[in-house]
């Protein structure tokens, strides 16, 4: 099973520690609520899942992706795509945006034009494709990014504080992209630094506080528990 296992790590900014974890194994079909205060350090632990930046100390490893190209044989990048929570988005107009992304797609033809149709219409893009994108109010940002992101039909995606200062019309329509990611398989870590809705939808919780992250599972009732998913075997 595809998965990004980080074994003993720990984040110094300088003297200051940020957090330290003894385990921790995000793999297809985990639904992951990362949860922490402002500051405590959820953006950091996303950028080293995503190869982005290295832990202090430990070691972060990508198991059972196959070779997705040469000069990324050895590296996390490209493994678990990771939205900022503002995201970036290309000079020009939303098609193009949704267009450029799907340029990285390695799905088949008939599935690039079936998702790029579920892409806008679940993220209600229709009316703003003409739009230029640096027009977008943050909530259509959100939705714009999520949309480029599912385009790809990503093993792993990881989400920063994806419904946080949106309207309920956008959180609905983002909660549902989710969601509909989640029963199609994608690996899911989503972060909030408050209670939220997302924890729904959710099997497990991961948690900074006081410069440790804890992890501890979701019991959803009538769900049945998958035994050891968690289990790792040494190196
Ligand atoms: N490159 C860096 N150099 C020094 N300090 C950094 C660096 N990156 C992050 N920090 C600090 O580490 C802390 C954690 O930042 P991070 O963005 O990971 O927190 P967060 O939990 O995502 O916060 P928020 O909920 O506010 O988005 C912050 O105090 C931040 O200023």
């Amino acid at each position: 099973m595809c998965r990004i296992i980080a074994s003993d790590i720990a984040v110094y900014f300088g003297e200051r520690l940020l957090f330290t974890a003894p385990q921790l194994c995000f793999s297809k079909q985990d639904v992951i609520f990362l949860q922490g205060d402002n500051g405590s350090g959820k953006t950091t632990l996303m950028k080293l899942l995503a190869g982005l930046m290295p832990p202090t100390q430990g070691q972060i490893r990508a198991e059972d992706f196959g070779e997705i190209s040469r000069w990324r044989k050895d590296s996390l990048l490209g493994k678990a795509l990771y939205l900022h929570q503002h995201p970036y988005l290309f000079e020009g107009n939303v098609s193009y945006n949704l267009k450029l992304a799907q340029r990285y797609s390695v799905l088949s033809a008939a599935e690039q034009r079936q998702r790029m149709s579920s892409a806008i219409e679940l993220a209600q893009l229709g009316d703003l494709l003409k739009a230029n994108a640096a027009t977008l109010s943050g909530g259509e940002r959100q939705r714009l990014a999520l949309a480029r992101a599912w385009l790809l039909k990503p093993v792993l995606l990881m989400l920063d504080e994806p419904i946080s200062n949106m309207d309920k019309v956008s959180q609905q329509l983002v909660f549902s992209m989710i969601e509909e990611l989640k029963n199609q398989g994608t690996g899911l870590l989503l972060s909030s630094h408050q209670d939220s809705e997302l924890i729904r939808l959710c099997n497990e919780r991961w948690l900074i506080e006081s410069q440790t992250i804890t992890t501890s599972q979701i019991f959803i009732p009538g769900t049945p528990v998958e035994l050891n998913r968690h289990h790792v075997a040494a190196d």
